[in-house]
């Protein structure tokens, strides 16, 4: 299944870097500290040079006094470049993860409701490489970027001491380093800085589905061709690294050529070729400060060459995170009705497919047990998502209690309303872990009974660990049909007054399906429920059953 969701106006690719600063902005205390301890140790740094030059020139104001200043800029530039190191790092791992939290959030809140509208490598891709790709926007670009400018006035300055000429000669290819050839570098990349990300994603979509299709893969004998896919997009990635490695390469050797041409600039004018002679102790400083200050702007052209890549990172995270949610959500005061109304409901999941729904409307009245039935693809499950939110009627609107659903609260929607999907997942984690999902306040005797309800409990009882027992990835250490009876059991543990229920019964045999759903009636007693089915077994307790067919549904009352 698969469905395109709309995106905000407002995503637009020259924003992308924008948005992500302003989720950074919690940090930005942390990461301006960082900037500012990165400044001191330049100036640090360019203290201790300058002094350095002073003294081989044996001008010392005096030699006590001078060598106590150059012990302390070296002892301060040392600390203070180890403090940057651990400070920025850490304030931009702290954004980071920010940002992580802030995409899942937007995902789970608007764009994942879309049920399976994105390749999940993709996403992974996107969760991972993206926004690790983003710490080279701070520590690899701004960081250095702020040091250089700092440094360029304070840098000129020593440098024409030592004869103007050379010194605007020298100023002018510091410029060229830490401004132009960067500039360049993010021109250029561009072009190719999307590359490697989108190999990335390729490569990750082709492993995952690889590894999640590995009985398949096996039982079809498709092992070799599925290889193959991984091989050839790992080949396809690594032509994309190799092709930046080499361009950085190439920038990184012609930066360190200009640095170079800069020190020897500063050398001439020392030794009096080319250049006026600079006075002694002139020219060693600028030649010190010169050393230090070129090779430490040389690293830029190479990150120049990353803005690209940072920017198309950007530009993906917040792709996917702007998606507009299928359905606005709003703040009304939750009504104390629980009917449930579709009202001339019609709904396509696309603009390009014919609608599933024409003016459908119905209702589920509060406490009351109604069955969903109809064909393959007549649009049960969609008619769940609807309810759910996770999909929104192109006309018609749906009524909790008389109140459209869109304009409450998405959590209070999800307060009344409890779903078990046809797909429920199952999470790397305990039974008890995935009947809690995170929830406190349910006791151990609750915990069972939705046991005994879903009819899982014997099964829980006899496990290894019983509730703490770790069931797999998708539950994959448990049979198909007991993975889904512990997603039922968690469903049955919500106290919402409406359970929708798609498919509950997929996986179990005939007995056990049957006393499922007769416990079912009990289990569900005073709460509305919409049980959707291809068929019925007879033994459910309804109040009415609407057969689903050619976009209309065909009411029975029971
Ligand atoms: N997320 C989606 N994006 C696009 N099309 C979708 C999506 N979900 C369902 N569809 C399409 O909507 C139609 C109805 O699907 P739906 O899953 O609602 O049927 P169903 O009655 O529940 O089928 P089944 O009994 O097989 O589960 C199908 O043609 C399906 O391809």
């Amino acid at each position: 299944m698969s469905a395109s969701l709309p995106t905000n106006p407002e995503t637009r690719s020259e924003t992308a870097l924008s948005r992500i600063l302003q989720v950074w902005r919690p940090q930005y205390t942390r990461l301006i500290t960082g900037i500012i301890i990165a400044e001191l140790a330049v100036c640090a740094g360019l203290a201790l040079m300058g002094q350095a030059g002073g003294r081989l020139a044996g001008a010392a104001i005096g030699v006590g006094a001078a060598y106590l200043l150059l012990r302390l800029s070296g002892a301060a530039q040392i600390v203070l470049r180890y403090v940057e190191r651990l400070y920025t790092h850490d304030a931009m791992f702290r954004a980071l993860a920010d940002l992580r939290v802030w995409f899942y959030r937007k995902l789970a809140g608007g764009a994942a409701a879309g049920l399976g509208f994105q390749r999940s490598g993709d996403l992974l891709s996107r969760l991972v490489s993206d926004v690790q790709t983003l710490d080279n926007l701070y520590l690899r670009i701004f960081v250095p970027l702020v040091s250089a400018l700092l440094t360029f006035p304070i840098a000129t300055i020593v440098w024409m001491k030592a004869g103007t000429q050379a010194g605007l000669l020298t100023g002018a290819l510091f410029a060229v380093l830490a401004f132009v050839l960067p500039l360049m570098g993010a021109h250029l990349s561009k072009r190719f800085g999307p590359d490697i990300l989108h190999a990335e994603s390729e490569l990750r979509v082709a492993a995952l589905d690889l590894t999640s299709g590995l009985r398949e893969a096996r039982a079809f004998g498709a092992e070799d061709v599925l290889a193959a896919v991984v091989t050839e997009r790992q080949e396809t990635l690594f032509k994309a690294q190799r092709r930046q490695q080499t361009r950085m390469a190439l920038m990184q050797g012609f930066a360190g050529l200009i640095a170079k041409g800069g020190i020897a600039i500063i050398l001439c004018a020392v030794a009096g070729l080319l250049f006026p002679q600079a006075p002694a102790v002139a020219g060693l400083t600028a030649l010190f400060v010169a050393i230090t200050a070129l090779e430490g702007v040389t690293g830029l052209a190479r990150a120049g060459l990353l803005g690209g890549q940072v920017n198309h990172a950007a530009q993906r995270i917040v792709e996917i995170a702007d998606k507009a949610p299928p359905a606005p959500e709003g703040n009304a005061p939750l009504p104390t009705g629980r009917d449930l109304r579709l009202e001339k409901v019609t709904f396509s999941w696309t603009p390009d497919r014919a609608p599933i729904f024409h003016n459908l409307s119905l209702t589920l009245r509060q406490g009351e047990r109604a069955a969903l039935i109809g064909p393959s693809g007549a649009g049960k499950s969609s008619l769940a998502a609807l309810i759910l939110k996770a999909a929104s009627p192109v006309q018609g609107q749906i009524l909790l209690g008389g109140t459209d659903i869109n304009t409450l609260r998405d959590s209070d929607l999800r307060s009344q309303i409890a779903w078990l999907s046809q797909a429920s997942h199952l999470f790397d984690d305990t039974v008890r872990g995935n009947l809690l999902l995170g929830r406190e306040n349910i006791s151990e005797e609750a915990l069972w009974t939705a046991l005994e309800q879903a009819r899982i409990a014997d099964v829980v009882r006899s496990l290894p660990d019983g509730l703490e027992t770790w069931i797999g990835e998708g539950g994959s250490k448990l049979s198909g049909g007991q993975g889904r009876r512990i997603a039922l059991a968690r469903v049955l543990l919500s106290d919402a007054p409406i359970l929708v229920l798609d498919e509950p019964a997929t996986g179990l045999d005939a007995d056990t399906e049957r006393s499922f759903l007769e416990t079912l009636n009990n289990a569900t007693a005073g709460r509305s429920f919409l049980l959707i089915a291809h068929r019925l077994t007879g033994v459910e307790k309804l109040d009415r059953i609407w057969r689903l067919e050619d976009g209309q549904v065909i009411s029975s009352a029971c």
